[in-house]
């Protein structure tokens, strides 16, 4: 392939993301290395793009091997919603079901080989459940497309000022109340998120990866008087991967961890649920953290907010983020043989 091809799902049509995807692609269009190719319904993205005040033609595509053109930007047609488009801001089932599909097909392309991967815009998990779907999110969806089950989220934030440094940022449970994440918490469960995040920095080109295992508790738990998961838990998986020759450090309080990720000294820190990993990085730079789902067969980025619906349709959004994991998808194109390598059957 010698220009990248990537897919880039609206995400919820009544979410920002026919806005945020419209004014991505605008912004990259002319690029000769890539080309961004939307999948949802056109008029979903035309409908975005005027709200975002862009002045520019949505060109309906049945292909995704498509020669870019000046003053449009291209859509693949799923075909769910036509011009009939659901009310924006307010959770739809037709919305729902236009969301799943723009990613069943973005991710057959990948599957097929037809895109270097795919770049995904926010779902709004109620109306994808009011349309049928059974799944949480992305992560578990496409995980059932690409029959994969052990895939999970990495997530990537840059500090510039750490000359480009990449931090990532791994999860022991991420969808569960706190009190169950705390609950599920063990030895085996951190040893396998350890060795699941080894592998991706490495699938990414970290050949040794420095990892670091945040504590749980304050002060990582004051040797057992603030809470003994450190003890019970952490720091015997840590022992282990230790054992079997991985550089992994902790626990070491999350106070301090992720400042000490971000200014290099770890290349990846693996967090325990699901807000002590995402605060530190969406505080420190909203529009430059993205996520990446590995464990699939297929590149996906993707933005890690959601459907924003309270600004949906008044062209407040920002794309910030949406560019970030465009061109993160961009930068990670290269290592699409090493994702299927590593994680295809
Ligand atoms: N990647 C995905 O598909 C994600 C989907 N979600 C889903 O989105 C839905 C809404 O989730 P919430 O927790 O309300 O989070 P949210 O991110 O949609 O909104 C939280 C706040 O941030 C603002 N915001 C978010 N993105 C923005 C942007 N690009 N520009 C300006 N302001 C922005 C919103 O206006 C709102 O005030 C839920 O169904 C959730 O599950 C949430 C996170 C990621
Ligand atoms: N908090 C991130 C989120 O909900 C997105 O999950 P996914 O849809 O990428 O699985």
């Amino acid at each position: 392939m010698s220009r990248h091809v990537l897919a880039l799902t609206l995400g919820d049509p009544v979410g920002i993301g026919p806005e945020i995807t419209a004014k991505t692609l605008v912004e990259q269009a002319g690029a000769t290395e890539h080309h961004g190719v939307a999948v949802g319904d056109p008029a979903a993205l035309r409908r975005g793009a005027q709200a975002m005040g862009l002045d520019i033609e949505v060109r309906v595509v049945d292909s995704f091997d498509v020669e870019p053109a000046e003053g449009v930007i291209d859509c693949y047609d799923t075909g769910v919603l036509g011009e009939d488009l659901p009310e924006w801001g307010v959770v739809d089932k037709r919305a729902g079901l236009a969301a799943v599909k723009s990613i069943e097909v973005a991710t057959q392309a990948a599957m097929d080989r037809k895109v270097a991967g795919i770049v995904t815009g926010p779902i709004n998990k109620e109306a994808i459940w009011a349309a049928g779907s059974e799944h949480l999110g992305h992560t578990e969806m496409l995980g059932a497309l690409t029959g994969v089950t052990k895939q999970d989220t990495m997530f990537v934030v840059r500090n510039d000022a750490a000359d480009g440094h990449h931090l990532r940022i791994f999860f022991t449970t991420r969808h569960v109340s706190l009190r169950k994440a705390l609950d599920q918490i063990n030895k085996e469960l951190v040893g396998e998120s350890i060795h699941k995040a080894h592998t991706a920095l490495q699938v990414f080109g970290v050949e040794r990866p420095r990892l670091a295992v945040a504590a749980i508790n304050p002060h990582g738990g004051e040797n057992g008087a603030f809470g003994d998961d450190e003890i019970v838990h952490l720091a015997p998986a840590v022992e282990a991967a230790q054992a079997e020759g991985l550089d992994v450090s902790g626990p070491v309080p999350a106070d301090s961890v992720f400042h000490q990720g971000l200014v290099g000294r770890y290349d990846g820190v693996l967090s325990h649920f699901h807000d002590q990993g995402h605060i530190p990085a969406k505080t420190f730079d909203f529009d430059g953290t993205i996520s990446v789902t590995v464990g699939l067969p297929i590149l996906r980025t993707s933005v890690d907010h959601g459907t924003a619906f309270d600004i949906a349709g008044s062209g407040k959004a920002g794309h910030g983020t949406m560019l970030s994991a465009y061109l993160a998808a961009v930068d990670y194109a290269p290592y699409v043989d090493n994702i299927r390598a590593t994680y295809g059957s």
